[in-house]
């Protein structure tokens, strides 16, 4: 993003939020980065990321033929390419896998990374490897679009209210400074960033119907009758707009959660970008953290404005429908560096 020829440009964000939420994972999962210091990404990566996509087309059918069944003759279950892609990715998966269990055996410890907990943990909780693999793409699937998604509409309101953007800037220029980039341990000191991924969550929530749940009896809920088995889905997205529950409910306001600290994770009600229950996002600090990184980042390091002859108020804030909600219209920005020039260099980091 910071480079001569992106000054003053017009740049895609989700290209940048893309990458940086895939590096953010396969960190996370297996202590890899699949790019290098000049943004190329390797081979494993390419096949990684083939396998990430792949997997949402065939997800995405599945869904298709799941809910709308009588459209079912058009989305026939493509047993062969389920099978393919399963073991294309268990492939690669084990290969990995393998690149842990060796380098644990010739350093004599475990590295931190969800991959080595899990082998660590699997003679304990007799964990099969499908059961392993299956755990770390959840992980994966479920933690990649889902925070980029997040970032992009966050960044969209950020462009389209600068008054927030100057005063969550504002505020990490007195916590972190001009001389430091942002780290984890300074959230607790930036309480107004936080409300803005709060705020950015509330109304834009990734996954707005949650993931859909069957009732496993009949039950009546809010005075309606639901039968058992039914497909149930949980507006989220209606609820964080619900005039009844909120003030000026479409205002992008960060503020009101310095007025009123709502749970977002599960306990009250008008609040769900994480569902709730038993089936609540397992990853919800992770990616509350994740969010509030790359915005802090993202508001420390550069300067955000619509493109050149585009006005804050036009930027198109359209959903693109489907079960994680992306912008319908990409978000696009300038990026104006605001902080000293040796800030940006990429750093190696012992993974
Ligand atoms: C901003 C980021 C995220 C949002 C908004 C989000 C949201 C959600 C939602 C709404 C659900 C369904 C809950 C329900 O139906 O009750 C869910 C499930 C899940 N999430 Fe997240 N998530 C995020 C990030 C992550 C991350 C980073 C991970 C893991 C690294 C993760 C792992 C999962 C998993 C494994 C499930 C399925 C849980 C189950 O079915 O029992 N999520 N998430």
């Amino acid at each position: 993003m910071f480079s001569p020829e992106n000054n003053g440009k017009t740049l895609l964000v989700k290209k940048y939020l893309g990458a940086v939420a895939f590096n953010n994972i396969t960190r996370l999962a297996f202590g890899k980065r699949f790019v290098n210091a000049e943004g190329i990404i390797d081979e494993q990566g390419l096949e990684f990321k083939a396998i990430v996509s792949n997997g949402l087309k065939l997800g995405a059918s599945l869904a298709m033929a799941e809910h709308i069944p009588w459209l079912r003759w058009m989305f026939p279950l493509e047993e062969d390419a389920f099978a393919k892609h399963g073991a294309r990715r268990d492939r690669l998966t084990r290969a990995i896998m393998d690149e842990h269990t060796l380098a644990r055996q010739t350093s004599g410890g475990a590295k931190q990374h969800f991959v080595d907990a899990l082998l660590t943990l699997q003679e304990k909780y007799d964990l099969s490897e499908d059961t392993i693999i299956g755990l770390l793409w959840d992980m994966i699937t479920a933690g990649m679009d889902t925070t980029a998604i997040s970032v992009e509409w966050a960044m969209a309101e950020l462009i389209k209210n600068p008054r927030v953007q100057q005063k969550a800037q504002e505020e990490l220029d007195s916590v972190v400074g001009f001389e430091r980039v942002m780290t984890e341990a300074d959230f607790s000191g930036l309480p107004y960033l936080q409300c803005v991924a709060k705020e950015a969550l509330r109304l834009h929530p990734p996954t707005p119907l949650m993931l859909p749940h069957r009732a496993n009896a009949n039950v009546r809920v809010g005075g309606y009758d639901i039968p058992k088995g039914s497909n149930v889905h949980v507006n989220v997205w209606a609820i964080a707009r619900d005039p009844a529950a909120w003030k000026n409910p479409l205002e992008f306001r960060p503020e009101r959660f310095l007025e009123e600290d709502v749970d977002m994770k599960g306990h009250d009600f008008r609040l769900l970008p994480f569902g709730a229950g038993r089936r609540v996002c397992p990853g919800a600090q992770l990616g509350i953290n994740l969010v509030t990184s790359m915005l802090g980042h993202l508001l420390h390091h550069f300067c955000w404005t619509p493109p050149e002859g585009v006005k804050p108020e036009e930027i198109d804030m359209s959903e693109n429908p489907g079960l994680v909600t992306y912008m319908r219209i990409p978000l696009q920005a300038v990026a104006a560096p605001r902080l000293p020039s040796h800030l940006y260099k990429r750093v190696a980091v012992d993974i």
